[in-house]
């Protein structure tokens, strides 16, 4: 992609100067254009071979045949117009860019209050230091702090996670003045002192690593010290004595009060733990969310909010000025709604075995979203308004509420009961009901008239932990396919309610997510029926020497050469890029055929979705096989099932037709040898799945592919070869 001449628009006329600019891309757009048609005209090609080539006379053709052709012209609309819908997402992409200098000169100090939404849901596979740095680092954000605050939703209701944040209480006095003395980045201490080997100040490391160590042995032996208790009598005294994480009264505890501009000048810090019990639905992140909502309007009642995941800290101080810049801005950025900043990952090895980072998501979808009305809330991360995220519509006015309640009066905002009869879930705060809480929250709210931005600073905004085994992310993705399906499903589709309400550009844009689910069958079966029918010697494609091949050959070489030139130019290695290509193949044929297929069964009233929360630690040996880039297998999972048998029989496919070629005289061969593009796709397809090769037939490490799952695979693949041949 080539650098054009960069165009700010000035939609602000008269004094004021904006406090953001939004660029568009002229130029390159324009090629990008002409090259968009010249593949889709090619599609079409290939649609119209599809349905004239049946109509020559062939007396080879049966019945059958007929029918593989009709599967393969249906898949290949399909694909067709799903290329078309993702080209929404690229016509017309705008940056943000913010002027910070003229927010601090315009109001100082006098900045609308911040809250900060930090959640977490489960000490064990979320450690609480991990979370206390979270918390860290956004309490050490660069904000007048007395307009700060920071809330920490524990749905584990966890002593541990408590414990951890009392004492992240008390080394923030030092953490938050160190940080701004010495202008320290990033401002999660532990992060700070890994990065660094010339530590500014080694008090603070020392204070910082004592903190971690009782911490860290707190959570190991799982419990709290005895004189930590006795510190904090007021907040461990919440725990009645049967206390358990899915059954426990509402936790509140002020652990910092910097309401007041007082001379500590910290901001304030809160754990809340809402009331849970096993007879009410606690409805995930949503319902935390939505507690905290009410309970912060009690206590700071910040007019922004900020979301963070308890694993996503801070790594650029000036985030929430940034954020503001957007919200604050007296004329574009009145309309705007929420700020989203991309995810992005502290975790990830050069090559990004698991293609966690989606960098072409964050690079290039989301800035095409930006420019046709604005990104999806994707939850951490995210600035909302308060009375925005709570249900006004755009164009209402906004009410202050001002009112300071203490703390025992408050839990009652925080029970099970609160909720009854309420539009809270529904027209109030996060929805419930689906996977993907925040895409269908922020749809709502686009839907009421609101725009939203997508901000990408140099230095990213924060930084979280991505996935560092297949499994865990196969099962991430399925939550994110299953939720986005259920939203176009949903009374708030995007086709159907969003219709008039949004752009049309932003209802392809928001359809590209919510048809990942269904786009895992035709890829299943374009996948198999290439495979299956070069086994048997059916040719799908055409001759590579005849005119026809020309539109086949040119869809297949341009869309994956702009994707690997896209990638790269999205800062990714080749290798990447590659590993890439297997994850979209692995998430369709195995996490999105799921979520297709548990929507279903939902939608049938078989199944209820729920949300697997994923694990952001890993143990030593895994974690090594993780920054080597191999593989992790390990779990028997029914994905992994369904991965190796279609691997196996891509394999069995594959060498067959290759025994097959060779065997046979040059003049027999002119056969196999027509069917060229079979080849190379079986062929891509099999040294794609070469490390799950591996996991299943050569390594014994504790992280190749369990031993059932892989005689269970060749048998299932073999049962399904030996049943093609006699058909
Ligand atoms: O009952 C629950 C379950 C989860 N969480 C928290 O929700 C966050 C996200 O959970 P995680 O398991 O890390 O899921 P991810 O798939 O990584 O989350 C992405 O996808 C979610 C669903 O779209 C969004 O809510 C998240 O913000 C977004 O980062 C974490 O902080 C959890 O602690 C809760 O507070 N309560
Ligand atoms: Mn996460």
């Amino acid at each position: 992609m080539a650098k054009e001449d960069n165009r700010f628009s000035s939609a602000h006329e008269g004094d004021r100067e904006p406090l953001f600019a939004t660029r568009r891309r002229t130029g390159g757009l324009i090629a990008f254009r002409f090259f968009a048609a010249s593949v889709f005209g090619c599609i079409c090609c290939t649609w119209f071979y599809r349905v004239v080539e049946p109509l020559e006379k062939d007396e080879n053709r049966t019945g059958f045949f007929r029918l593989i052709w009709l599967v393969m012209l249906i898949l290949e609309i399909w694909f067709g117009l799903y290329w078309l819908v993702v080209q929404s997402l690229r016509w017309n992409p705008v940056w943000r860019s913010t002027f910070t200098d003229r927010l601090s000169r315009r109001y100082g100090n006098d900045l609308p209050r911040l809250d900060v939404f930090v959640c977490t849901a489960d000490p064990v596979i979320e450690p609480p230091l991990m979370v206390v740095n979270t918390v860290l680092s956004v309490m050490a954000l660069d904000y007048p702090p007395e307009k700060l605050a920071v809330y920490l939703s524990d749905d584990g209701g966890s002593q541990l996670t408590f414990y951890a944040l009392a004492e992240a209480a008390e080394f923030a006095k030092t953490w938050v003045m160190f940080c701004k003395r010495f202008d320290v980045e990033p401002r999660s201490p532990g992060a700070y002192f890994s990065s660094k080997s010339n530590v500014l100040d080694s008090e603070v490391a020392e204070l910082y690593r004592e903190m971690a160590a009782r911490i860290e042995t707190a959570t190991k032996l799982r419990r709290v010290p005895e004189e930590a208790r006795l510190k904090c009598r007021e907040g461990f005294s919440q725990w009645d004595s049967d206390a358990t994480q899915r059954n426990h009264a509402t936790i509140l505890q002020i652990l910092i009060d910097g309401r007041k501009e007082n001379t500590i000048a910290i901001p304030t810090l809160v754990y809340l733990s809402r009331e849970k019990r096993p007879e009410h639905h606690h409805h995930y992140k949503a319902g935390s969310m939505n507690a905290l909502l009410r309970v912060s309007s009690k206590i700071t009642c910040g007019r922004i909010i900020l979301n963070l995941d308890c694993d996503m800290y801070a790594n650029n101080s000036k985030s929430a000025l940034e954020a503001l810049c957007i919200l604050l801005d007296e004329k574009e950025g009145k309309e705007i709604a929420f700020v989203q900043f991309p995810q992005f990952y502290d975790n990830l090895t050069r090559n990004d075995l698991y293609g966690s980072m989606m960098r072409v998501i964050a690079h290039v979808e989301f800035n095409g979203l930006d420019g046709n009305g604005g990104p999806l809330y994707i939850g951490t991360g995210c600035f909302h308004r308060r009375d925005v995220i709570c249900g006004r519509k755009y164009g209402e006015e906004e009410e202050e509420e001002d009112e300071i309640v203490e703390a025992e009066k408050i839990k009652s905002l925080a029970s099970c009961t609160y909720e009854k009869g309420s539009e809270w879930g529904k027209e109030m705060g996060v929805k419930y009901g689906c996977p993907v809480e925040d895409v269908i929250t922020g749809l709502a709210i686009q839907c009421r008239g609101w725009k939203s931005a997508y901000l990408t600073p140099k230095k990213e905004a924060f930084l979280g932990v991505a996935p560092t085994n297949l499994h865990q992310m196969l099962v991430q993705q399925k939550r994110w396919s299953e939720g986005d399906f259920q939203i176009l499903l949903s009374e708030y589709s995007p086709v159907w309610y969003a219709q008039g309400k949004i752009s049309f550009g932003l209802i392809l844009g928001y359809c590209c997510y919510c048809l990942w689910a269904p786009s895992s069958v035709p890829v299943l079966l374009y996948s198999l029926l290439t495979s299956l029918c070069l086994f048997k010697g059916i040719p799908l494609f055409p001759k590579v020497w005849s005119w026809w091949f020309i539109p086949f050959g040119y869809v297949a070489i341009a869309v994956n050469t702009y994707s690997l030139a896209e990638f790269l130019w999205c800062g990714g290695t080749l290798r990447g890029w590659w590993n890439e290509q297997r994850m979209w193949l692995y998430r369709r044929t195995s996490s999105f055929l799921f979520g297709f297929t548990d929507t279903i069964l939902k939608k049938l009233g078989v199944s209820e979705s729920a949300f697997v929360i994923t694990a952001k630690v890993a143990e030593e040996e895994a974690a090594e096989r993780y920054e080597k880039e191999v593989m992790e297998f390990g779990v028997e999972s029914p994905m992994f099932l369904l991965l190796g048998t279609l691997g196996m029989l891509n394999l069995f496919c594959f060498a067959a037709a290759v025994m097959r070629l060779m065997m046979t005289t040059s003049r027999e061969a002119g056969g196999d040898l027509t069917m060229g593009l079979q080849f190379v796709i079986t062929g891509l397809l099999v040294v794609l799945n070469w490390p799950l090769y591996q996991g299943m037939l050569l390594r014994k490490d504790k992280g190749k592919m369990p031993v059932m799952v892989t005689v269970k695979s060749v048998v299932l693949a073999l049962s399904a070869c030996t049943f093609i041949v006699f058909l």
